[in-house]
């Protein structure tokens, strides 16, 4: 059977088939690409909405030239994540305006317990697919409710399929890629919260079997993540880093140091500077490989505060947050000095179920978790509603109320992505509970985040600032190319119309930038932040010379312009002048008929060089003849071999001009045409 959007069929719950048959392979698409998803047997148990991909959004913290170090040597010095400098700077969309992205909130529905089987509970759960389910009301009287969420999985659905469709895989590859990504549980006490994430606790006694079908979400999401990495490896180098807490009655425990944590909860602080709220102290521990990781797991499950309860033997008496950090150095393509570098970090939130005491009959330890458990999801319930409703998201936001609200503050309404995975129960003995919990779902599916870039800005400094240096260089070694290549004009002595030209020419050679010291590029991390400004205020002097430099030379290349252009505009005159006396000469019956220019000049090669250089008294526009014949004439035109500069080009036909003039002028004289100044008819004041 198809789940699709127009799909009208309404299957009720199958829980008690309890098929356990994997689905994975019959299930087509995946991740969050918003694929209906159908198994070939036809029972499906995972159904779809029309998810929004998130693959738009993605994170580069970038550092110049400097390995992860800095960041993890103070995760081994144990110090809290406030130490550090990171700044929240701008989007990865690579537009300064961050996407909101909404929480992406999937639903599971487990199967009826063996109690409620044996009890004659009923489903009280349907599945009309494209990610909906329709829960039958409190009582009879009441109307059944519809929910839509972005993907719904069926009591039928195995661990793999959690994997698969809710959308974990993307967050993951978005935390390697620098974002903070988090998947948290929520649900009623015994509504399959734990199980989704780690699986059945026994999983955790004894010899780990990695093959078993029960592993929970995150046991997988680390093999991914490795799998991931693995692939990624070959470019880009991966450091890890996990911390395992636990939130009990309202106290910070260090799951993998609970010891000393115990007697001292540890703090959670607000942070100025990354603008939100951090564990001081939290222990940090390095996993280079898979087994580190699973051991993390292993150890703060073992350590974690589990009670036993009327619904549930294994029940958490405790919110638990579990923390891979990601840190990946990559060599900038273009820049072999400069890497970047992405801090990224998934969280896996186990929260406590809510519990109606009565029904569990909880009492004194229990009671008093139970009520700080209520109490802080109370907290995270207003907190979900405020942001839910676009009235009330800008005002007052309850995050200090509880530890648990702080630490997932960031997580609900800040610069992460977030997976809400809601647990529900399908008795009937639990709708309430159940209707609660899918509010809860339908508000948190309102709420947008910005998922943003974490930024040093300091290393950004550096690193723009060593880009526009290397800019800079290469635009002043070409500007002074061009430089050299007028300067043979002053050179060989040709006057320069504008003086301050040549000033300015040989200023720029003057101008000696001492660039910054050369520092080793993997030891930057360990620069005192006095040093590291030292070498941000280098480059940034380095930076200003070549601007200056930059500015000098484009005023000498304007300068250099604007005379060529007052010479050739001289030229032109003198040309013209020289023109009009050579039509005045041809036409004058004084003077004996000349041959045509083009006659003479164009002829001339099938002919000698000479019979042109004897002809040198009659003048030739050069700028109507073709370029070709230019080139070849007496190589007066310079060429880009010779490199003879245009002014100084126009210097020598000014002579040649000149030369022009005078044997006119002879010529007249020889003819005796003067007048008693010398004057030929007025025609010699036209070319003086
Ligand atoms: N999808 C499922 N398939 C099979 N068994 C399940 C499923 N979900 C939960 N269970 C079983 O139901 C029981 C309660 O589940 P779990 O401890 O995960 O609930 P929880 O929501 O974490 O409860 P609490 O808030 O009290 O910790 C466990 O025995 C668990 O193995």
């Amino acid at each position: 059977m198809v789940n699709r959007p127009d799909s009208s069929s309404t299957r009720s719950d199958k829980s008690s088939s309890g098929s356990s048959k994997s689905m994975s392979k019959n299930l087509k698409g995946g991740g969050s690409g918003g694929i209906f998803v159908r198994s070939k047997s036809g029972n499906d148990y995972v159904t779809q909405n029309k998810l929004r991909s998130s693959s738009s959004l993605q994170s580069i913290t970038i550092k110049s030239g400097e390995k992860a170090n800095r960041g993890l040597r103070k995760f081994k010095s144990n110090t809290s994540m406030d130490s550090s400098d990171y700044h929240i700077v701008k989007s990865s969309s690579g537009s300064s305006t961050p996407h909101e992205d909404n929480i992406n909130v999937v639903v599971r529905v487990r199967p009826l317990n063996n109690k409620e089987i044996k009890s004659k509970d009923e489903s009280v759960i349907q599945f009309p697919g494209n990610g909906q389910i329709l829960c039958e009301g409190h009582s009879d009287m009441q109307k059944a409710k519809l929910f839509s969420y972005n993907v719904v999985f069926e009591p039928g659905a195995s661990q793999e399929d959690i994997l698969n469709y809710s959308g974990i895989k993307r967050l993951i590859e978005m935390a390697i890629e620098g974002f903070n990504a988090t998947v948290f549980c929520y649900g009623q006490t015994g509504s399959g919260k734990t199980h989704t994430l780690t699986g059945p606790p026994d999983l955790f006694v004894g010899k780990a079997d990695i093959s078993h079908p029960g592993h929970g979400l995150v046991f997988r999401s680390f093999f991914y993540l490795f799998q991931l990495l693995q692939q990624r490896q070959e470019n880009t180098q991966f450091i890890l880093k996990a911390s395992f807490l636990e939130i009990y009655n309202e106290k910070v425990i260090d799951l993998l140091n609970p010891g000393a944590a115990r007697k001292k909860p540890l703090a959670v602080r607000w942070s100025k500077k990354l603008r939100g709220f951090y564990v001081e102290n939290l222990f940090l521990v390095d996993c280079e490989e898979l087994d580190d990781l699973l051991a993390v797991l292993e150890e703060g499950m073992r350590n974690r505060s589990v009670g036993s309860h009327l619904m549930n033997d294994h029940s958490s008496r405790s919110h638990t947050i579990l923390t891979v950090h990601i840190t990946s150095e990559q060599q900038a393509e273009n820049e072999k000095s400069v890497f970047i570098s992405k801090q990224g970090k998934i969280n896996f939130v186990d929260l406590a179920g809510s519990e109606m005491t009565k029904k569990t009959h909880s009492e004194g330890k229990t009671l008093e978790e139970a009520n700080n458990i209520n109490k802080s999801l109370m907290v995270l319930g207003y907190c979900i509603a405020s942001l839910s409703d676009t009235r009330k998201k800008n005002g007052h936001i309850p995050y200090r109320d509880s530890q648990l609200t702080k630490l997932l503050a960031d997580s609900l309404a800040g610069n992460g992505v977030t997976l809400m995975i809601a647990c529900i129960s399908p008795a009937k003995s639990n709708v309430s509970e159940t209707i609660n919990t899918l509010r809860y779902a339908a508000r948190a599916k309102r709420i947008k985040t910005k998922p943003l870039i974490i930024i040093d800005p300091r290393e950004a400094l550096i690193l723009s600032l060593k880009r526009e240096v290397n800019s800079l260089k290469l635009e002043n070694e070409h500007l002074k190319s061009l430089t050299v290549f007028q300067l043979p004009r002053s050179i060989n002595g040709v006057t320069s119309k504008s003086g301050d030209i040549e000033n300015t020419a040989h200023e720029h050679e003057r101008t000696i930038i001492s660039p910054p010291p050369k520092v080793d590029i993997d030891r930057l991390a360990e620069l005192e932040n006095n040093e590291l400004s030292e070498l941000v205020k280098l480059y940034m002097t380095e930076n200003q010379a070549l601007r200056h430099e930059n500015n000098e030379l484009y005023s000498a290349r304007d300068n250099l312009l604007r005379d060529q252009e007052i010479v050739c505009r001289e030229n032109e005159r003198l040309l013209k002048k020289l023109e009009d006396v050579n039509s005045v000469c041809c036409r004058s019956p004084l003077i004996p008929a000349r041959p045509t220019i083009s006659g003479d000049v164009f002829n001339f090669s099938n002919g000698s060089e000479n019979d042109f250089a004897n002809n040198s008294n009659i003048w030739k526009n050069p700028l109507n003849t073709s370029i070709e014949n230019l080139q070849n004439l007496d190589g007066r035109i310079s060429s880009a071999d010779n490199k003879l500069s245009d002014n100084l080009q126009k210097e020598m036909d000014k002579m040649r001009i000149t030369e022009s003039i005078d044997a006119v002028a002879n010529t007249l004289r020889r003819n005796k045409s003067f007048d008693k100044n010398g004057h030929a008819n007025g025609m010699i004041d036209m070319i003086s």
